[in-house]
C-alpha cells in the first residue's frame, strides 16, 4: 500500500476527482489519508472497500470510468486524534484543503483543524511541509496562512514562530467541474481539469506537473479568470437561470436569454482579468462547451449555496473596477438583481448559513449593496442598474 504522505481535509466529491486523480495518475509512492467533515457515513463507506473508488469521466457523448487508488485511509472529521497522530507523522509532507469558501472564516475549522494538527507536528519534532488550500478563494495560500497565524498567536506564540519557520501556503487555482455524488463509490466529473500552483514545499510532493499541474510564480491571472468567468458565470445561472425554471447548468445555458446574460457578464468581467485577450476568447469557448455538456447534472441548486460566501468574490471585483472606470455594468448588475431576488424566494432554495441579514435587507437593493459592499452604497446609478435589471 502506498504510504501516507499527504492528509486532506474535506472529502468531497472534488478531491475525490482532482488532487486525489492528479496524485494517483503520477505516482505509486504517495498515498492520501483524508477526512471527512462532520459525516462518518462517507468515511465508513470508503474504509469498507479499501478506500477505492470510481472516478467517470464524463464527456459530452461517453464515459470513461477509472479505479483512483491514491486514497488509502478515510475518517469522519471528528477523529481529531487520528488527525494530529497523522500531521505529525514525519512521513507527512502535505496537507490538502478542500472544505468550501465559508469554512476559511477567521475561527472557522479550517483554521481550527489545521492549528491543532501543526501543534501536534511541532511537539513531535517532525519538521517542515506545506499546506496546499483547494477551494475557489482568491489568495487561498494568503488567506489560510492569516487564519492560521491569527488563531496560533492567540493560543500560543512560540507555536506561531513555529509556524513562520516550517509552514509553507501554496496558493491554488483549482478547475474541474463535479457535480456532487449520492453513491460514496463513485464521482463524476468532466475531462477538463487545472491546477495552477505557487509556492514552496519543504518536505516535497508528487510530480503532479507529469499530469499537467502547472506551477507559476504568480496564480492571480489564472485565478481571476476562473473565479470571475467560470465561477461568476455559474452563480449568474444559479440565481438568473433558476429563477427561469432550469435545473441544471446545461439546461440553462441552453436557454439563449440566460447565454446573453452570460455573454454581457463576460463581456465586463475580460476587462479584469489580466490575461491577453486571444487566451480569453479561447477560455470563454471552452467554457460554453463545458456547460453546455449535456451528461454532467450539475444543479443549479448546489451552486447557488452559500451566495453570502461567492458573491463578494465572484462578481465585486468587476463591479468595483467597471463603476472605477465610470461604466455602469449591466451584466454584474443583473447578477447581483438575481440573487436579491434569490433572498426573497425566487429560483433555488436559500442554503447560506451567511444569509440571514442580506435577507432581512432584501426588500431593498440599496440596503443589500450597503452590507455587501458599504463602499458603493450611495452609488444611485449602480442602485438603479440592479432595481431595473431584467430577469426573464
Ligand atoms: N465541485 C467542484 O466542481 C469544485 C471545483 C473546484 C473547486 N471546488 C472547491 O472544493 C470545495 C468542495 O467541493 P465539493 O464538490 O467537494 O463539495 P462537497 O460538499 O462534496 O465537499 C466538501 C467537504 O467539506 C466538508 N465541509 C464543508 N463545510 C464544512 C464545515 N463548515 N465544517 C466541516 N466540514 C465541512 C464537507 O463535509 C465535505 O467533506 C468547494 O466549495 C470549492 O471551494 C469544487
Ligand atoms: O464549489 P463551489 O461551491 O465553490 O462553487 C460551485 C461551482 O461554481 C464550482 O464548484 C465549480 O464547479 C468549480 O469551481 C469548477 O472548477
Amino acid at each position: 500500500m502506498r504510504p501516507v504522505r499527504i492528509v486532506h481535509l474535506g472529502l468531497g466529491g472534488f478531491f475525490r476527482a482532482h488532487q486525489a486523480w492528479y496524485t494517483g495518475a503520477v505516482s505509486d509512492d504517495w498515498g492520501i489519508a483524508a477526512f471527512s467533515g462532520r459525516s462518518s457515513a462517507l468515511a465508513s463507506a470508503l474504509m469498507a472497500h479499501g478506500c477505492r473508488y470510481t472516478l467517470v469521466v464524463r464527456g459530452p457523448s461517453t464515459d470513461e470510468p477509472q479505479v483512483q487508488e491514491a486514497l488509502v485511509a478515510a475518517y469522519p472529521g471528528g477523529d481529531a486524534e487520528t488527525w494530529r497522530s497523522l500531521v505529525a507523522s514525519p512521513a507527512v509532507a502535505v496537507i490538502t484543503v478542500t472544505m468550501t469558501e465559508a469554512a476559511y472564516a477567521p475561527g472557522g475549522v479550517v483554521a481550527d483543524r489545521l492549528v491543532s494538527g501543526l501543534a501536534a507536528r511541532r511537539l513531535a519534532g517532525s519538521g517542515p511541509l506545506a499546506v496546499v488550500p483547494c477551494d475557489n478563494l482568491p489568495g487561498n495560500g494568503t488567506v489560510t496562512a492569516r487564519i492560521v497565524h491569527d488563531l496560533a498567536a492567540r493560543l500560543d506564540p512560540a507555536l506561531d514562530e513555529w509556524i513562520t519557520d516550517n509552514v509553507s501556503f501554496v496558493t491554488t487555482m483549482v478547475d474541474r467541474i463535479t457535480p456532487s455524488s449520492a453513491d460514496p463509490l463513485t464521482v463524476i466529473t468532466e475531462p477538463w481539469t487545472e491546477w495552477v500552483l505557487s509556492g514552496t514545499f519543504p518536505a516535497g510532493r508528487p510530480p503532479w506537473e507529469r499530469a499537467g499541474a502547472r506551477f507559476a510564480d504568480d496564480v492571480v491571472p489564472y485565478e481571476t479568470r476562473k473565479l470571475l468567468l467560470l465561477n461568476g458565470g455559474h452563480s449568474l445561472l444559479a440565481y438568473g437561470g433558476s429563477a427561469l425554471g432550469h435545473e441544471t447548468v446545461a439546461d440553462a445555458v441552453a436557454d439563449p436569454l440566460c447565454r446573453a446574460w452570460l455573454t454581457s457578464w463576460w463581456d465586463e468581467a475580460c476587462r479584469h482579468v489580466p490575461l491577453p485577450g486571444s487566451e480569453l476568447t479561447a477560455y470563454r469557448s471552452a467554457l460554453l462547451s463545458r456547460f453546455a455538456n449535456p451528461r454532467i447534472r450539475h444543479t443549479l441548486a448546489q451552486i447557488a449555496a452559500d451566495g453570502s460566501q461567492k458573491i463578494p468574490i465572484r462578481i465585486l471585483p468587476v463591479l468595483r473596477g467597471e463603476r472605477a472606470a465610470g461604466r455602469v455594468p449591466a451584466g454584474a448588475a443583473r447578477i447581483v438583481a438575481a440573487w436579491i431576488a434569490h433572498l426573497r424566494g425566487a429560483g433555488a432554495p436559500i442554503a447560506d448559513a451567511g444569509a440571514r441579514p442580506y435577507i432581512d435587507r432584501a426588500d431593498s437593493a440599496r440596503d443589500v449593496l450597503a452590507l455587501l459592499a458599504p463602499d458603493l452604497a450611495d452609488d444611485t446609478e449602480l442602485i438603479k442598474a440592479i432595481e431595473t435589471a431584467e430577469l426573464h
